[in-house]
């Protein structure tokens, strides 16, 4: 049976990066998906608007919605302070088992959780199940249509707190117009955007940071 495009990126990170080493992970998933096949990473010029926002929150908990290879749980989690966490969630088992594979080959898996479910059945277990008080920094990179519900599910779920960061991938492509529309005409949240460009490509594309005012 031929290998999925995601067991090939996989497969070549096992092959090219250095294990233990996440910067050298990431810039070998980018390395191939600029060069030999697309795929779905947030990538780098998107990656340092990610790193920075990261930074800037220095979370303690953070969420990503959408693993998928887990370049960005890697990203983020190598910015992570000791003893901060980042839970990841993934829906589709074959992306999860490959995302768990790139994660413990970075030498990141101490400070990611990765959690397999879809988001709207994750969310409202992770008070009680997961031991989550509040979220300091959220990543939304998961289905477009999903980032409005799932934002209103964190809010009812009282898992935001003054402060809270959400950064939401692809507002402009694929696009996400209800978000920025629930977002930006709310009062609760203090939105910036963050012009860019599609992972790998040419096309425009954006990144949102909407933090929660309480
Ligand atoms: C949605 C995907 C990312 C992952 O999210 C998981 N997922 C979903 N819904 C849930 C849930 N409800 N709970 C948990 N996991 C969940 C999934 O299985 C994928 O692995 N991301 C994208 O589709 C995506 C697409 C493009 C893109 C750009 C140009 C094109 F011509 C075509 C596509 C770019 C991007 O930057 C993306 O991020
Ligand atoms: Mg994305």
């Amino acid at each position: 049976m031929n290998q999925s495009k995601e067991q090939r990126i996989l497969n070549f990170v096992l092959q090219n990066a250095v294990r233990g080493d996440p910067c050298s992970v990431v810039d070998t998933i980018d390395k191939y998906c600029s060069q030999k096949e697309w795929a779905m990473n947030v990538g780098d010029e998107k990656g340092k608007v990610l790193d920075k926002t990261v930074e800037e929150a220095n979370p303690s908990v953070a969420l990503e919605l959408g693993t998928y290879c887990g370049y960005s749980a890697v990203r983020i989690s190598r910015l992570l302070k000791a003893g901060a966490r980042l839970l990841t969630v993934e829906f589709n088992p074959e992306f999860a088992a490959i995302a768990k594979q790139m994660i413990e080959f970075a030498g990141v898996q101490d400070k990611v959780k990765l959690l397999e479910g879809p988001s709207e059945e994750i969310i409202p277990q992770l008070k009680k199940k997961y031991e989550v008080d509040t979220l300091d920094f959220v990543f939304l990179d998961h289905w477009k249509d999903r980032y409005t519900p799932d934002t209103k599910l964190l809010q009812e779920c009282n898992l935001l707190r003054k402060g809270s960061v959400l950064l939401a991938d692809n507002v402009i492509f694929p696009g996400a117009p209800d978000f920025l529309n629930y977002v930006r005409k709310s009062p609760h949240f203090q939105c910036t955007n963050y012009p860019s460009h599609l992972e790998y490509m040419q096309v425009e594309d954006a990144m949102e940071k909407a933090v929660f005012l309480g």
